[in-house]
């Protein structure tokens, strides 16, 4: 884990040196301080050359004033190295999160992730500037300050160091228990996040189940966990800063008075007595480091472990060694014993054989939960199938690299996802590159263009959270004009079951005719009025496909599609 943590050192080498350097310096220079005291009151003063205290006054100056500048390059050249190390572990997170497969989202909460890309690593940042310099930086002058403490009374140094395994042992339970809190807490906030992600996104069935107190309940709940982890956690810091705090003042007390007696005594002279006060202080100072870098090491390793989490799960659809790059596609599909489930226990398809021809449309129909849209999730490898193969213009579409795949593949979801920004940003998100006049095409093509003209600020309007709301036929025009500009020879739709009016439906209609025009089509049809062109229906039931033909010919067959038309018959006057 250390190790995978200083691998992010790498690319900031030079600031790490400059850095690490200037803090050696300024380190040295307070090492030597209490001995330039000693001096000053044991040499000087008896010998009253005021020329020579003035000079050796300036000479402290400027080491004082080059020390004031390391410091600066300590405090911001070190903070930036914690902050370039904490923004690229933040990158690579987001990078490796895009890369995940569907499975992937199905099984994490999506406040789950977010916590992982912000909060987590909050503290990492800190963690990666104080780690490694502070704790070389307290083992050297705790080392030095030691010996030199030796070198001026080695009685007083003993006592003075009885009191250190005492605090290693302090320092190191109140670690481990800070570790426990740390990661609990991190743990805790990303369930806060969750929750507020689930109602904040679920707002309107909240309100309108008017379960706004169950939700503050659930809320509250979380809210109070977390802040018992994190109230834990600085009970024990602070329990731990006190220990520490008491057990230096009374070895700081110890030493004045046994130093005292040693200088009554002819054994110390003043000089002395106080500079070695003063190394007391800088003995203890590490200490103090010591005990924030164990405060922030719990912390940062904490955030660190729960991002190595998720760098370690691999996306579970990549690409094949050798996979090649698709350029164009017909759009023969093919589906060759394809069996899949999402979990090992519940099958969802079995042993399913599909031929659909280039150009073809071809429509799912069944009963909800049946796999009409799992078996369209299956040929842009959004899964991979458990067993058999599926094959796209006689390829095995696992030969294919999955980003050519899916530039060759169209997705009108019901859902049509917006994304904040502009309404031509919306649009071109189908083709980034699009010029002005594709956009504009690919608008008019959808339907769009009327009522785009009739905003007053047209293309540019925004949309999302602070701008423009759509209406859900307006949206799904906006999903059509994105796969007009895409243009892939394969296309999938999955058809709104939310009734839109009737000419908002035989305007998406005909724009949906036109788009699925010398294309492979598949449609997953809710409701059977849409397809009645369609040049097959493929019934999908929970043994597998049932019927296939056109509508005429099931509706003949009299079978399980004659009876879902019937009832859809009955029930809407189809
Ligand atoms: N992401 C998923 N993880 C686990 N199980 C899933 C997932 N998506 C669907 N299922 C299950 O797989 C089965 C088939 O679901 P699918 O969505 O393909 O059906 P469908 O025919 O498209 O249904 P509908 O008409 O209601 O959209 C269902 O039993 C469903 O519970």
């Amino acid at each position: 884990m250390i190790r995978r943590f200083f691998s992010y050192y790498t690319p900031h080498k030079k600031l790490f040196m400059i850095d690490f350097f200037s803090a050696v310096v300024v380190a040295l220079l307070e090492l030597g301080f209490p001995l330039a005291v000693q001096w000053f009151i044991d040499r000087l003063l008896p010998d009253g050359n005021w020329s020579t205290i003035v000079s050796v006054g300036c000479g402290l100056l400027a080491l004082y004033v080059m020390s004031t500048f390391l410091q600066y390059i300590v405090n911001y050249w070190g903070h930036k190295l914690g902050i370039n190390i904490e923004t690229d572990m933040r990158q690579q997170l987001f990078q490796h999160v895009q890369k995940q497969s569907f499975r992937f989202f199905d099984n994490t909460k999506t406040g789950h992730i977010m916590s992982r890309i912000t909060n987590d690593l909050f503290d990492i940042g800190e963690l990666a500037h104080h780690g490694p310099e502070d704790m070389f930086i307290a083992v050297m002058t705790f080392v030095g300050a030691f010996w030199i403490m030796l070198t001026i009374n080695v009685q007083l140094a003993l006592v003075t160091i009885i009191i250190v395994p005492f605090l290693i042992w302090l320092i190191t339970v109140c670690n481990i228990k800070m570790n426990k809190a740390w990661k609990q807490m991190y743990s805790d906030i990303a369930d806060v996040n969750a929750r507020v992600e689930d109602s904040v996104s679920g707002v309107r069935v909240v309100q309108s189940f008017t379960n706004e107190n169950y939700e503050i309940t659930r809320f509250t709940k979380n809210n109070r966990r977390f802040r018992k982890a994190k109230l834990s956690g600085y009970k024990v810091m602070s329990f731990s800063n006190s220990g520490i705090y008491m057990m230096t003042r009374f070895i700081i007390l110890a030493v004045l008075i046994y130093g005292a007696w040693l200088s009554f005594n002819n054994h110390l002279s003043y000089g002395e007595l106080v500079s070695f006060i003063l190394y007391v202080n800088v003995l203890f100072k590490p200490v103090d480091k010591i005990s924030a870098i164990m405060e922030l090491y719990p912390k940062g390793m904490a955030g660190f472990k729960r991002f190595i989490e998720l760098i370690d799960q691999d996306p579970e659809v990549v690409d094949q060694k050798g996979a090649t790059e698709i350029t164009y596609l017909h759009g023969d599909i093919e589906f060759e014993d394809v069996s899949f489930s999402y979990d090992e226990h519940k099958p969802v398809l079995e042993r399913i054989d599909l031929s659909i021809q280039a150009g073809e449309t071809i429509a799912f129909v069944g009963p909800s939960g049946a796999g009409k849209t799992t078996i369209c999730s299956l040929i842009p490898r959004f899964y991979d199938v458990n067993e058999g193969r599926i094959l796209i213009d006689g390829i095995d579409i696992r030969e294919m690299t999955k980003q050519s795949l899916r530039s060759q593949i169209g997705i009108v979801q019901q859902d049509v996802f917006l994304f904040t920004g502009t309404l031509r940003e919306n649009i071109a998100y189908g083709k980034l590159d699009a010029t002005e006049e594709e956009i504009v095409e690919a608008a008019r093509r959808a339907h769009l263009e009327e009522f785009i003209h009739s905003l007053p600020f047209g293309y540019e309007t925004q949309i999302g959270e602070r701008g423009l709301k759509l209406s859900g036929g307006q949206k799904q025009r906006i999903a059509i004009a994105r796969m007009f500009l895409k243009n892939p020879p394969i296309l999938i739709l999955d058809e709104a079951t939310s009734a839109l009016d009737t000419e908002t439906e035989r305007i998406i209609q005909q724009a949906l005719n036109e788009l699925a025009m010398n294309r492979t089509t598949l449609i997953i049809a809710h409701r059977l009025a849409t397809i009645q062109n369609a040049d097959r229906i493929v019934v999908v039931t929970e043994d597998g496909i049932a019927e296939e033909g056109t509508h005429n010919e099931l509706i003949q067959k009299g079978g399980i599609f004659a009876k879902l038309h019937q009832v859809q018959y009955e029930q809407q006057g189809v």
